[in-house]
């Protein structure tokens, strides 16, 4: 039985585990490791997904998902290093930790593989990057897809790209999130009710981002066919250019890529 073990449900680890089960993986093939006992009650209310020991969760599972935020890493790796051969396969989703710190501090030739997904894992919608380590073979990482393609798209990268990654994908749920929020704001502004705004832009964001994915055009095509001349979207943009919004971006995802390298290098 193809078993795993999730290491801390969190946000991102209960959003994997959502989409596991969906998928079709029945309790007895997942447990989880949490800390607190209410959570772990819910978890199992809702999931009906067991929460164990660490040592419990490495005697249960081949597959090991690494959910923990990641100054908590290295605590866990020093209590599960003695436990785990290289029959398990290590999935880690931490943000900036390579697989090289685990390869580190667990026996020779334990296979990991660093994933970075995102927590659109709820609806399905995730995006997720797969990367090997060097005791990770052809039949690891295709477990790792098979893992996260039910929950979403999956692609398979270099490991060297996996800090810009977290920044763009990883991290991008949330300034996708951060915009309709400040546009929901503008409605508000202009006397629209809340609830109406968030109708309003949360559809315009649904078609906009289903164009995007189901016609395959460049975004910049898309939106000049919203830009009428002389019309309102020319008027926003204008604002949008004199407010230095792209070059605000820019900065933004350098800088989630460079707090990525500092996580891989602080603990
Ligand atoms: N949130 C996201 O969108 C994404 C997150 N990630 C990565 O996923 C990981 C988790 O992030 P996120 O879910 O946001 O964080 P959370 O803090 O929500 O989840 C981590 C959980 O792990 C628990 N934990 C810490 N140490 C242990 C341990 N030794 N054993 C069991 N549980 C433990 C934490 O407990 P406590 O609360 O006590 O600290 C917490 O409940 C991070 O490494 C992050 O980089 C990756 C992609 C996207
Ligand atoms: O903010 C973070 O550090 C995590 C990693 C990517 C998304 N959330």
């Amino acid at each position: 039985m193809n078993t795993l073990a999730i290491f801390g449900a969190g946000k991102l680890g209960e959003a994997l585990l959502s989409g596991l089960r969906r998928a079709g993986r029945t309790p007895d093939e997942i447990v989880i490791v949490e800390r607190y006992e209410e959570r772990a009650a819910f978890l199992l209310e809702k999931y009906q997904v067991r929460a164990v020991t660490p040592a419990e969760a490495v005697a249960h599972a081949r597959t090991l998902i690494v959910a923990v935020k990641p100054q908590d890493v290295g605590v866990l790796l020093d209590s599960l290093a003695p436990l785990v051969t290289p029959d398990h396969l290590v999935v880690s989703v931490a943000a900036g930790i390579p697989t090289k710190y685990y390869e580190a501090r667990l026996a020779d030739g334990v296979p990991v593989i660093r994933v970075m997904p995102n927590t659109p894992a709820l609806v399905d919608e995730a995006m997720s990057v797969v990367s090997g380590g060097a005791h990770a073979e052809e039949k690891h990482l295709a477990a790792a897809e098979a893992l996260l393609q039910p929950v979403g798209k999956v692609r398979r990268l270099p490991e060297s790209q996996q800090d810009a990654v977290t920044a763009l994908s990883g991290s991008g749920p949330a300034y996708f999130f951060f915009l309709v929020e400040a546009m929901i704001d503008a409605g508000i502004l202009l006397g629209i009710p809340r609830d109406v705004a968030a109708d309003l832009i949360v559809q315009s964001a649904l078609g906009a981002a289903k164009m995007l994915s189901e016609a395959g055009t460049h975004p910049v095509q898309l939106r000049e066919a919203v830009t009428s001349p002389g019309g309102t979207t020319i008027a926003a943009i204008r604002e949008l250019e004199r407010h230095g919004v792209r070059a605000a971006l820019l900065d933004a995802i350098e800088a989630a890529r460079d707090r990525s390298v500092e996580l891989g290098q602080l603990y």
